[in-house]
């Protein structure tokens, strides 16, 4: 299994809690360390889409080239590099792009274990995929708020987006729902549209990548080596050349499930009658806890 350089750091973004054709795409980004060869000191973005449509290709293109270009083809998966300069420090950017295949949860695993931060998008004219959008925090939660975080952080750096403000007509996810849940996860939260502002896009980076500065990511300490699974040697990647220059949570399995509203409820009747994709079913793997060995007792206390 080929090993990467031990200076480089992931940030996948993801969108969507569309498990059922989830994910579409992720980035990597990393930040040249003074005194490194270019490249050496490096973190990464993912962003995906996938048949949930909800702009996750979208954002990343639009990110990456400060264009918006309305139709992508759903089966590729690419990873793109991309390099930024953000508060006047060089970034270097990989970006996942998956393809909106079905997957199964050891997959998502995988791309999920992939990455260091998280954008989990929806489509404000997309209940379900709002919807969706706890359960993916809840695995990217899972999965990475283990003791080995070397941020001491117990969670992941995640921004939730909820995409496509600019279809008011069509809108089916208020504002509100987004903060109340935003709130409730205690993640940052952005309505945005990627149609309409590079701007917007360019926050949604710039505010993963100050969370993974304020949890501590890019500091000597924190790089360390990783392995990469064969799935994701698998996905082609691609230098994408652009000009652009940009300028304590917790939460357990059982409070992010007694957090997931029942669709049948008859209390929230515009859920029970929105015909939402019934997820791929997820296994949750238990991270293995690893034990400090024993310290020796010394020679003079042995009998
Ligand atoms: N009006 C509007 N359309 C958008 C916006 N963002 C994306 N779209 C459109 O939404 C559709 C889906 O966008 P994608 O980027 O392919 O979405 P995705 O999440 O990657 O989709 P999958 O790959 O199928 O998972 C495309 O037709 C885009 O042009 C937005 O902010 N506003």
């Amino acid at each position: 299994m080929k090993r990467l350089d031990g200076s480089e750091r992931r940030v996948l973004s993801l969108a969507t809690g569309y498990f059922a054709s989830w994910p579409r795409g992720s980035p990597a980004a990393a930040r040249e360390e003074p005194g490194t060869a270019p490249g050496a000191g490096r973190s990464r973005l993912a962003a995906g889409g996938g048949a949930g449509a909800v702009g996750k290709t979208a954002l990343t293109v639009r990110f990456i080239t400060k264009r918006f270009i309305g139709d992508y083809d759903p089966t590729l998966e690419m990873i793109y590099r991309h390099t930024a300069v953000i508060d006047g420090e060089m970034v270097h950017f990989e970006i996942l792009d998956t393809a909106g295949q079905e997957e199964d949860s050891l997959q998502i695993e995988e791309k999920i274990k992939w990455g260091d931060g998280f954008a989990v998008v929806y489509s404000v004219t997309d209940r379900c995929s709002f919807d969706e959008v706890m359960r993916l925090c809840f695995l990217i939660n899972h999965i990475h708020a283990s003791p080995k975080r070397s941020s001491g952080s117990d969670q992941p750096p995640v921004v939730i987006i909820g995409n496509k403000k600019d279809l008011q007509f069509d809108r089916m996810v208020s504002s509100e729902d987004g903060e109340n849940l935003s709130k409730a996860l205690k993640y940052p939260f952005y309505e945005i549209s990627t149609r309409d502002s590079y701007e917007e896009t360019v926050m949604v980076f710039n505010t993963l990548y100050h969370e993974l500065m304020r949890q501590g990511h890019f500091s000597p300490g924190s790089f360390k080596r990783r392995t990469v699974s064969k799935l994701m040697e698998k996905i082609p990647r691609m230098h994408a050349n652009s000009t652009l220059n940009s300028g304590g949570r917790s939460l357990s399995f059982n409070s992010f499930r007694d957090y997931i509203p029942d669709v049948n409820d008859p209390q929230e009747p515009g859920r029970a009658t929105y015909p939402c994709r019934e997820p791929t079913r997820l296994t949750v793997h238990p991270i293995p806890v690893q034990k400090k060995p024993k310290p020796p007792v010394p020679s003079n206390l042995v009998d």
